[in-house]
């Protein structure tokens, strides 16, 4: 059975106590990697630990970040609120257990995380003796939100345990539609805490270091949380070592969304440049079935690194360098009842098969 440490119990030293903890959850493309960047870029003074958990095989969201630096912790494949809660609460450890400053830590979740399991990781475990949850924001994207939310349930609980919103890509919608969206939001929310923002653009002070977040709201999740780990304590015995040779609590958090709403992933990587007017043929051509695309392409046309961004029906392609990385093509497909092969053979379609001389 586990035992709970207290912090008398600890043999650590751990000066981030009371560490402010911010969880940015919100549906597949609506805007979370945006939001922080803007949040990294804007931090000033304060230094801020991210952990990045992404939904497919390839970690794009790391790569597109700008302030990538060694408080970067990026949590492997899968969904931080089900399946590897172990990765989630080790990660968080080697962020209080490190030597050097840091003021506030900042997860972001898959676009399909139930939040609950992540907030109940701080809430109710010895987790809540370390750190402080401050706050969960949840972006939303103005253009693709309906009031269904997706037919998702972890969609749907992003907005409930919210607290704050964030309505985001204002620039897409006309106002009419802001605020009937504002209104579906309040009806799945009582009292939502609504901004209005392009491209995640907030001033910090209004989304961190706020003290939304409030424990005693969800005392009956937490028991209940406790209840089942006690039970699965009693059925598995798992204790981890870390390596300060300390026993500590790992929970198991489930959800019932375990299959992810039925969204599944598919990546893609070749070394291979892809020729760019199959490929727009390809994006033609894409069902709807696919919701979110995102990766680093190379096409045979172009000295440059192409980003690319589907989200809903919106595609965007920008330019950077590939600065000293080798080129090659990383992408990342999300949607429902996919037919892997068929888009697999698609975008192997598209390759060009000879390798250019130089770039081999
Ligand atoms: N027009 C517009 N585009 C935006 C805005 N915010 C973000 N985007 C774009 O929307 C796309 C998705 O943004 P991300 O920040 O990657 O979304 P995400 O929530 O991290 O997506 P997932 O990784 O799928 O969970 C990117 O192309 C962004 O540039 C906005 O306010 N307006």
């Amino acid at each position: 059975m586990s035992n709970p440490l207290t912090v008398s119990d600890t043999p650590l030293n751990l000066p981030k106590q009371g560490m402010p903890v911010t969880i940015i959850t919100g549906f597949l493309g609506s805007g979370k990697t945006t939001l922080l960047n803007h949040i990294l870029n804007n931090q000033q003074d304060l230094k801020v630990a991210v952990l990045v958990n992404e939904f497919g095989d390839i970690n794009i969201d790391s790569q597109l970040l700008m302030s990538i630096d060694e408080n970067m912790v990026e949590l492997s494949n899968g969904c931080i609120c089900c399946t590897i809660n172990d990765g989630l609460v080790d990660a968080v450890y080697r962020v209080l257990e490190r030597g050097d400053r840091i003021d506030y830590l900042i997860i972001e979740t898959t676009g399909v995380a139930d939040p609950l399991p992540i907030m109940l990781t701080f809430l109710g475990t010895e987790l809540r003796d370390f750190t402080r949850l401050d706050s969960v924001l949840t972006t939303i994207d103005a253009e693709t939100f309906t009031p269904k939310c997706f037919d998702s349930e972890a969609a749907n609980k992003q907005i409930i345990y919210s607290d704050i919103i964030l309505l985001n890509k204002t620039d897409l919608v006309p106002e009419a539609q802001l605020s009937q969206l504002e209104q579906s939001l309040r009806t799945l929310k009582d009292g939502a805490r609504i901004i209005r923002c392009q491209f995640g653009e907030v001033p910090l002070p209004l989304i961190l270091d706020v003290h939304y977040n409030r424990p005693q709201d969800y005392q009956r999740e937490i028991e209940e949380e406790k209840a089942h780990d006690h039970d699965h304590d009693h059925d598995h015995e798992h204790h981890h070592e870390h390596h300060h040779e300390h026993p500590h609590e790992h929970h198991h958090h489930h959800s019932s969304h375990l299959d992810n709403d039925g969204f599944v992933s598919i990546s893609f990587q070749s070394d291979r440049p892809l020729s760019l007017e199959r490929f727009q043929k390809f994006l033609d051509t894409l069902p709807p079935s696919i919701f979110r695309a995102k990766g680093i392409l190379w096409f045979q046309e172009s000295q440059q690194k192409h980003i690319f961004q589907l989200s809903g029906k919106r595609c965007v392609l920008n330019v950077d360098d590939w600065k000293n990385a080798q080129p090659k093509n990383q992408m990342v497909f999300i949607g429902r009842h996919l037919d892997e092969t068929q888009l697999r053979n698609s975008l192997k379609d598209c390759l060009i098969s000879e390798v250019i001389s130089g770039r081999s």
